[in-house]
């Protein structure tokens, strides 16, 4: 059964093709932060979604035909682009990692703040021209931004990927540099690094399959239009 908010149900034409919606969380910092969201958005998981010693992927909501999956930050926008999943929450750090042509972003939800930034150690940062740059190699888990980022700028950037923990490659002679995520920048202090490039700022995004939303035109912008009218009511409040 296609899922659609309570009072979109009047649009589901009885000859459409019928399917579970999928919703896809991330399960980090994200979550948190878009759980009052999506229950705003109206969407209540089942009572195994907050229960820490479940090992649940995938939860049934109160909307039948609604499924939520609860998935890593980056994976979420592949179940999105493969249509494993129809709709999404996902920061555009990720967005922009991958790059998916199948997948829409039609709201920025305005949670999960945050820079993408070059960094490097203080010693080098005091004598450091970024201008100067024509090949720079940096520690990231966003290898294609980033070469993308300098490609624009005429700057050659040679990445080692790495999944966390970045700060650690300058002082262990991985990488003078890296690009990572800094928010209110305590990581960087604690590793001796200084900020010396903002290459985006990040939000997390609302996110929808392209061809979930032709093909259910009504019930997936029936979710959009509830988020944003959530979204609208938490500025209002
Ligand atoms: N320090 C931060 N402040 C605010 N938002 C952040 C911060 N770090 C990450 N984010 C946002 O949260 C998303 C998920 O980050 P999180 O740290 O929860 O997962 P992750 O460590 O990247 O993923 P995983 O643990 O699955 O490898 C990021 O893609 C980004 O959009
Ligand atoms: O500027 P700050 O407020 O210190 O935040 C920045 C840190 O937050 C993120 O890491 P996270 O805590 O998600 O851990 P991770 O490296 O395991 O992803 C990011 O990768 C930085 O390390």
């Amino acid at each position: 059964m296609v899922s659609v908010p309570p009072a979109q149900s009047e649009l589901i034409s009885a000859d459409q093709p019928q399917s579970d919606l999928v919703l896809a969380l991330p399960k980090g910092r994200i979550l948190q932060e878009a759980m009052p969201l999506v229950r705003a958005a109206g969407i209540e998981p089942e009572t195994a979604f907050d229960d820490p010693g479940s090992r649940k992927l995938q939860f049934d909501t109160n909307i039948p035909g609604l499924r939520i999956i609860r998935v890593r930050a980056f994976d979420v926008a592949t179940f999105v682009a493969f249509g494993a999943a129809h709709l999404g929450i996902a920061g555009n750090d990720v967005l922009m990692e991958f790059d998916y042509p199948e997948i829409y972003a039609p709201l920025d939800l305005k949670i999960g703040h945050c820079r993408l930034s070059l960094a490097e150690p203080e010693d080098l940062a005091r004598e450091d021209d970024p201008q100067s740059w024509s090949h720079v190699r940096v520690a990231t888990k966003y290898p294609n931004l980033t070469g993308r980022y300098f490609a624009a700028r005429g700057v050659q950037a040679e990445c080692v990927k790495l999944n966390g923990a970045m700060e650690l490659a300058p002082a262990l002679g991985l990488c003078p540099r890296i690009v990572d995520l800094v928010s209110t920048g305590s990581t960087l202090r604690a590793n001796g690094l200084r900020e010396v490039a903002v290459l985006t700022q990040i939000t997390s995004r609302l996110i929808v399959n392209r061809a979930a939303f032709k093909t259910y035109p009504d019930q997936v912008g029936g979710w959009v239009e509830r988020f944003q009218n959530a979204l609208g009511a938490a500025d209002a409040a």
